[in-house]
């Protein structure tokens, strides 16, 4: 039996489905999400970014060799120089200062998530510090795919959050998703039917994770 990154999708494919088709992404898309729902997620997903920086920067510890080494400061980039860049300019045309961003306080599934995948990457190896990001990095890539799927989606100067979309249907994040997905497909080839039951709990988990992460900014909560 060989395994690949569909596979592990497969598995989850309730939560998957739940995850990127979340009625907050459904709102965003038709640009009818309230405004001071997307202020607080855009301000938990600042520190959530950070913390995934952090975790990037596990994987690349954990590398053994020259190839993961280059893939995971590949993902870090991504998030530090491409993500989070954009994400401060955003956060300021959305009214959100540096020292606003600095000083706030961190909710309940912000922490959840993030330490859920510090302590993946803490006790486990690479593949599990992978698959647990993978939500992250491809998930977005997916969730703009399927905006850009929808009749219903609205593109364009009418939609206040087009620059949101932009971002993840973009040819550097879009890239990034594809070799993340590679890395992933090649590894998971070598697993054996009880370690891939292993990483599909993980990845589960970190679906779980992403769906309380929009609840979250539905729910204004703290
Ligand atoms: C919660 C969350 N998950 C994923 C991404 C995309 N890197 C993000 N910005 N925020």
């Amino acid at each position: 039996m060989s395994y690949s990154f569909a596979d592990l999708t497969a598995a989850c494919h309730d939560e998957w489905r739940a995850y990127i088709e979340h009625e907050f992404v459904r709102q965003l898309s038709e640009g009818s999400l309230p405004a001071d729902v997307f202020r607080h997620y855009l301000k938990q997903d600042y520190l959530f970014l950070i913390h995934f920086g952090r975790a990037y920067a596990l994987a690349t510890y954990k590398s053994r060799n020259i190839a993961e080494l280059r893939h995971s400061l590949d993902g870090l980039k991504t998030i530090i120089d491409l993500e989070l860049g954009l994400h401060v300019d955003y956060c300021r045309e959305w009214g959100i200062s540096e020292e606003e961003l600095a000083a706030l306080p961190e909710a309940r599934a912000t922490m959840a998530y993030t330490r859920y995948v510090l302590d993946t990457g803490n006790r486990g190896d690479l593949l599990d510090m992978h698959v647990a990001l993978a939500p992250c990095l491809v998930g977005y890539a997916v969730v703009a795919d399927w905006i850009n799927s929808r009749a219903e989606t609205l593109r364009g100067d009418g939609n206040p959050y087009e620059a949101w979309i932009r971002m993840y249907e973009s040819d550097g994040f879009q890239a990034a998703r594809r070799a993340e997905e590679a890395w992933l497909d090649e590894r998971l080839t070598e697993v054996t039917p009880r370690r891939f039951e292993e990483l599909v709990t993980i990845f589960r988990d970190a679906i779980r994770l992403e769906i309380a992460f929009w609840q979250q900014g539905l729910d204004l909560s703290i």
